[in-house]
């Protein structure tokens, strides 16, 4: 197979499809025999060892254990490469570019795919879409181009571009770049029905897209982008990008994601593996909270905090959930935990086995290490109190008399109650009305990370090394201070996303300007451009949340519709009736988003005698198919084909928080929406409403 042939018609590039295709399978058996040999080879050494184990000397030994392990890494190794041609064979490339450069002067196609493939050094036949030439396939329309190599940047001049359907080993099309084929192969991806998990999206990166995936200058990378403009899969493909880029150095077992909840990351957890990577390491704030907090504390979920806000009846609660992140409340509580260091020691004279030192001394220690944290400062005045006796008496302290002189200065720094001291912050600062212990002594959800931020500035915590790069989604949802502890636990590279409309507590949200002025060199980039939706279901999530800089992908699909009853029987059966159409129609996922998990509950236990439906609450771990019954809080980040807001009356939304969850639950529909209220339709979509169909259910029953 010769690439240097131009295949220049539709048939002639289906032929090198098959002969590409009967390469990939040759080179599949011939590693599949070569699997099989190594492990036959490696149970041949392992039995040797085992029947001629008394006969050999501890080198033979040495030797064999060695070539077994030999034979195990490129075992592991070829059924590595053995999943990649699996998945080449299924669609090798998706994408063609025709490039005249310095290296290639009487110019060269490139094919590019998921991985790379090549039966020697000299003859790539594919090339990996992470290799840094093929960002010319993203980033320019024919003609000149430039990409950045090791060595720096190339020029090259596009003579022909190519995209490929390939699917199932089935060649379905190919288009001209002449037809703008990014748009074309874009649109008719975003119409298809969705899947159950977040897809790979490398055959139509767009070029400001890929700009975020391949930009590994920034030490933090701030994603705010509007809802459905790709963030997440942009983070996935950009870590993708560093796994290939930086394969020497970092491995997925170096880079971890806080996401929102088990269900999201169930949700998430295709797209490395699809793109030749092993899954990373995933976790949410509420467990990190409970591992920092050693489990030693009860306190209450983000998830719980909601639904009291969602209520709407405790607006103490609120007050104290707005204090506890906002800008007041860090200076103070800085000043607070400062002083604590300061002021926390009542000095006295100590005896050290036979030696005395004054009360004065030890003040000056202990002033000396006033701003290091509890841990240090105690063993810092430990430490200089030994070393005064040595040098003065020429006495060695044994560590018997050391531990009971730390002993002796531990009980001088008076309270290390962790809670305590948490609580006498609101009695320092005058403002004891705003700490309130729930329910078994348990800790509101606003307390738990300020308590960890205390805990870190009292105790000698060690950040952690093991992780190479964090991934924080959903970046609206936490607090500053949060931030800060992320900043001092994880001092390594990051990629931070979100979009503040999306805020499922809009009282302890940040936006990426506020955390790019927390973590130490970040840069924030912005995307505006939203794929998810059609154009007219964007146009209803507008109308609740209006985001001036948004700019909608130019996809028609079917009205929204508004749906009025007067009975809540009627309202319930029209539901039914959508899951009951669902089931036997196009579409492949359909969500029922409520406000409160109260509400979903009640309606799957109403619907689920009938129709067959799913539900999704804070304790499930996947992402079901067919229709699912959530809560807008569990359904952030993840799509549906279809989506049912039901019960959006006046009384049901109507608070801030309220609007930013209807938000929500309308942004997560791909291609069909539907809204049902009984009584007055609430404020947030008034103005969509009264311009669309309106379909008044129970008064054309009266009417009839
Ligand atoms: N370049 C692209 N090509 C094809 N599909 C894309 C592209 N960019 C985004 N999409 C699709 O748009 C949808 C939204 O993507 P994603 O969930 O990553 O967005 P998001 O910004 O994280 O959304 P949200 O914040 O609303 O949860 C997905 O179906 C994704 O596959």
């Amino acid at each position: 197979m010769n690439l240097e042939i131009q295949y220049r018609t539709e048939a002639e590039e289906r032929q090198l499809h098959q002969s590409i295709t009967a390469r990939l399978k040759e080179t599949y058996r011939n590693l599949r025999a070569d699997v099989a040999a190594r492990h036959a080879e490696m149970i041949q050494i392992k039995q040797q060892l085992q029947d001629q184990i008394r006969d050999l000397d501890h080198v033979d030994k040495a030797n064999l254990r060695q070539a077994a392990n030999m034979a195990s890494r490129v075992g592991e190794f070829s059924v590595e490469q053995q999943k990649r041609l699996e998945r080449l064979i299924e669609s090798p490339y998706f994408g063609r570019i025709d490039i005249q450069s310095v290296e290639h002067p009487s110019g060269k196609p490139l094919y590019i795919g998921v991985h790379s493939f090549s039966e020697d050094a000299d003859r790539q036949f594919i090339h990996d879409w992470r290799a840094p030439i093929s960002s010319l396939f993203y980033d320019f329309e024919l003609g000149d181009g430039y990409y950045d190599a090791p060595d720096g940047q190339i020029e090259a001049q596009i003579n022909l571009k190519r995209q490929y359907r390939i699917e199932k080993q089935q060649f379905r099309f190919m288009l001209e770049s002449s037809l703008n084929i990014l748009d074309n192969v874009l649109q008719e991806e975003l119409s298809r029905a969705s899947d159950t998990k977040l897809k790979t999206i490398v055959a139509t990166i767009q070029r400001d897209q890929n700009a975020i995936i391949r930009n590994d200058d920034a030490h933090t990378m701030i994603i705010q982008g509007a809802a459905g403009s790709g963030k997440t899969s942009i983070a996935m493909h950009r870590i993708a990008y560093l796994l290939y880029k930086y394969k020497d150095t970092i491995s997925s077992q170096d880079i971890l994601i806080i996401s929102p909840n088990n269900v999201f990351a169930h949700y998430i957890s295709q797209v490395l593996p699809e793109l030749g990577e092993e899954m990373i390491s995933e976790t949410t704030m509420e467990v990190l909270a409970d591992v920092l907090l050693e489990s030693k504390f009860n306190f209450q979920s983000f998830g719980e905090q909601i639904q009291v806000l969602l209520r709407g009846k405790d607006t103490a609660f609120a007050e104290r959930v707005r204090y506890k992140a906002s800008t007041d409340f860090l200076a103070d509580f800085d000043r607070y935990v400062d002083s604590l260091r300061k002021s926390n020691v009542s000095s006295k004279g100590v005896k050290v086995s036979v030696y005395s030192v004054s009360a004065e001394d030890v003040r000056r220690h202990f002033q000396r290490r006033q701003n290091q944290p509890f841990n240090e400062q105690l063993n810092g005045v430990t430490a200089a109190i030994v070393e005064q006796i040595k040098l003065n008496h020429q006495k060695v302290i044994e560590n018997k008399q050391r531990a009971e002189l730390r002993a002796q200065l531990k009980a001088m720094m008076g309270e290390t109650d962790l809670k305590k001291l948490y609580k006498g912050f609101y009695e320092w600062s005058g403002k004891a009305d705003l700490f309130k212990i729930g329910p078994k002594g348990s800790l509101e959800y606003a307390d738990v990370y300020p308590l960890i931020y205390m805990k870190l500035q009292l105790s000698n915590t060690t950040p952690n090394a093991a992780v190479k790069h964090l991934v924080v989604d959903e970046m609206q949802d936490y607090s500053p201070l949060q931030y800060r502890v992320l900043s001092q636990l994880y001092p390594c590279k990051k990629t931070v996303l979100g979009d503040r409309n999306q805020s499922v507590n809009p009282l302890s949200s940040s936006h990426a300007e506020a955390i790019r002025d927390i973590l130490p060199e970040s840069l924030c980039v912005y995307m505006r451009k939203s794929y998810r939706s059609t154009s007219q279901i964007t146009q209803v999530a507008q109308a609740i949340l209006n985001n001036p800089d948004l700019e909608p992908i130019a996809r028609h699909g079917e009205e929204p519709t508004f749906n009025s009853f007067r009975k809540k029987s009627e309202e319930l059966d029209f539901i039914a009736g959508q899951v009951k159409d669902f089931c036997g129609g196009e579409y492949q996922s359909m969500a029922i988003i409520c406000r409160t998990q109260g509400e979903a509950d009640e309606l799957y236990e109403h619907l689920r005698s009938t129709t067959t439906v799913s539900l999704l609450n804070s304790k499930s771990r996947v992402f079901a198919s067919g229709v699912v019954i959530t809560t807008a809080y569990l359904a952030k980040g993840l799509e549906f084909d279809k989506v049912l807001v039901p019960f959006c009356t006046k009384t049901n939304y109507h608070q801030a928080i309220d609007r930013h969850m209807l938000y929500i639950a309308v942004t997560r529909a791909m291609h069909s929406l539907a809204i049902t209220h009984r009584g007055a339709i609430t404020e947030f979509l008034e103005s969509v409403c009264s311009t669309r169909q309106f379909s008044d259910a129970s008064s054309e029953e009266i009417a009839s």
